[in-house]
């Protein structure tokens, strides 16, 4: 049997409320657990007015108004870069014009060398988001202790961190031409990057190499990185196949891959990339 327990005072309004008994069958709405110390009411329920239900459903459509009002109005290939620090209503974005090319490839497919090979000859910035993960945890940011351990898992850093650290280097940087190297990682970095940013890739230049020449190059790298060890190496090819190729996939199937054999040697592997970037120096000559 349901009882009326008293008047709850909300703003000034007072507010009839009910707990209905452990056994009763006839609370209609939302269920709140007060008084938890006491065991015959567990779980305790309160049958609250449908007042209650129109205040929480409009507030909540309220926030999600808000929240699509933060997104940019358009997505084009050339993007502009919002102020992650002023994300929030009413916002409003640097306006700076990129251009992003997405360089994915399984670590040790060589990315990083061709990216040197490419800012030489094609004036791109290159922005590794390893690296800047890296000198964020050199820094001695709050998040340092936080990315160590995942890179050393060979895990993917949540999207939220990589992304503010690739907004702040594209902005800034003067150029307005940049190779993001090893971004998108997964899912959550492609969308997240996508919707924050409103920048999708002109294209992305895949790196495809054989596991066991990845591996080789991994083990004789020697930078000193702490995820050169085999444990890491096959922890991160893992990731990749799962996680990283679904990304490719997804660009591939809106005909934006450019692959590239990378288990050649390294001045042949440029020869592929030239022939790629090449069509773009002509329409920027013409
Ligand atoms: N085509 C190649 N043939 C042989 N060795 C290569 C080739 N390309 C790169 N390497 C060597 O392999 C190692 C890994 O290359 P690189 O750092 O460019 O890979 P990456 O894809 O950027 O790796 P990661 O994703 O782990 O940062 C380096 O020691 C590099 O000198
Ligand atoms: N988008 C990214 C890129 C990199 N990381 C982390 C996890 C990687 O194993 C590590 C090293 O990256 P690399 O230099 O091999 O490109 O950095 C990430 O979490 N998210």
């Amino acid at each position: 049997m349901d009882a009326t327990c008293g008047v709850r005072k909300k703003k000034g309004r007072e507010l009839p409320f009910k707990i209905a008994s452990p056994n009763s069958s006839a609370t209609p709405y939302f269920f709140w657990a007060i008084n938890k110390s006491d065991a015959r009411y567990r779980p305790l329920r309160i049958t609250f007015p449908p007042y209650f239900c129109l205040r929480y459903f409009s507030s909540f459509f309220f926030y999600l108004q808000q929240f699509r009002k933060t997104k940019p109005s358009y997505q084009t290939s050339m993007g502009t870069v919002v102020d992650s620090s002023n994300q929030g209503a009413g916002s409003l974005p640097t306006n700076k014009k990129v251009s992003v090319i997405f360089v994915l490839g399984g670590p040790g497919s060589g990315k990083g060398t061709q990216c040197a090979n490419i800012v030489e000859n094609f004036g791109y910035t290159h922005l590794s988001a390893g690296d800047l993960l890296r000198a964020e945890i050199k820094s001695g940011s709050e998040n340092g202790t936080m990315i160590s351990n995942m890179i050393k898992e060979g895990k993917i850093v949540p999207s939220e961190v990589t992304i503010k650290l690739l907004q702040r280097a594209i902005q800034e940087n003067g150029n307005d031409k940049f190779l993001i190297d090893g971004f998108p990682r997964n899912e959550e970095n492609r969308a997240a990057f996508e919707s924050v940013t409103g920048i999708e890739p002109e294209f992305v230049l895949f790196f495809d190499c054989p596991e066991e020449e990845m591996e080789r190059r991994l083990l004789g790298r020697n930078q000193g990185r702490e995820d050169d060890n085999i444990d890491t190496i096959r922890k991160r090819f893992k990731v990749f196949l799962e996680s990283s190729l679904p990304v490719i996939e997804y660009y591939n199937s809106k005909g934006k891959v450019r692959k590239i054999d990378a288990a050649k040697p390294v001045g042949e592997v440029f020869e592929a990339v030239k022939a790629v970037f090449a069509p773009t120096v002509e329409k920027v000559a013409a």
